[in-house]
């Protein structure tokens, strides 16, 4: 299993809308600079060339920077790679994907705002559980909705790190580590940016979170 120091910090994950126009690995490389300690591939085009490639450029960032690659619901990639993935509920078998992947890689699991998914993560091999949306988020509206005390309660029920997703910014963001969130995982708040300079800067701002609780 993974070191539990790599699973601290901010999770950065990708979008291809606000990362197209040729932004990815730039804006992606500012993100780690800035210190993201995970960063997943999260790209839902059918694309399968385009998608093997940008994957291969991001696992070479991630290692320059010492970072974990994880890939979104595609363990066929994740396993072509040797990174880490990330499953939804209706993503497939977290037991399945321990199987494929092996005991080192690191495997989440979104649990949405419910304990008992938790649980049920942990017991089939997840390195990692997801909760949220805890905020509004501009990328996934529709997320259910998780409370702070939820957190407190996964935390002590639940002997994995905890990720917290959805509308995470830099001024919401605190609260979330201080209640127990291991990683916070963010998408707009990081990337829609209008420089790659910008991008390093709120990672570093994110990051910084992390040094104070
Ligand atoms: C770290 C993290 N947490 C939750 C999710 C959401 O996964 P899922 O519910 O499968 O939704 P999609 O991201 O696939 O649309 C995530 N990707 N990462
Ligand atoms: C993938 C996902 N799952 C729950 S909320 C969310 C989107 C997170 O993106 P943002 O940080 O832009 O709200
Ligand atoms: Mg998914």
């Amino acid at each position: 299993m993974a070191a539990p120091g790599k699973l601290r910090g901010l999770y950065a994950i990708t979008d291809s809308e606000l990362l197209a126009g040729g932004k990815l690995l730039p804006y992606v490389e500012a993100a780690l600079a800035g210190g993201a300690r995970l960063l997943q591939y999260r790209d839902k085009s059918t694309d399968e060339a385009r998608r093997l490639r940008e994957a291969e450029g991001l696992r070479t960032l991630c290692e320059h920077y010492g970072a974990t690659l994880i890939i979104n619901d595609d363990a066929e990639l994740a396993a072509r790679l040797s990174v880490g993935l990330h499953l939804g509920q209706e993503d497939g078998s977290l037991a399945a994907a321990r199987a494929l992947l092996g005991r080192q890689a690191i495997i989440g699991g979104t649990c949405h705002a419910q304990l008992a998914l938790a649980e049920q993560a942990a017991r089939e091999g997840a390195s990692y559980v997801a909760f949220g949306r805890f905020f509004n988020s501009r990328t996934k509206p529709g997320a259910p909705a998780a409370t702070l005390d939820l957190l407190e309660t996964a935390k002590a029920r639940v002997a994995l790190p905890i990720v917290a997703i959805g509308g995470v910014d830099l001024h919401n963001a605190a609260p979330l580590i201080e209640r127990g969130a291991s990683m916070i995982a963010v998408i707009h708040a990081l990337f829609a940016a209008d420089s790659a300079t910008e991008v390093e800067r709120r990672a570093r701002a994110f990051s910084a979170l992390f040094e104070s609780n």
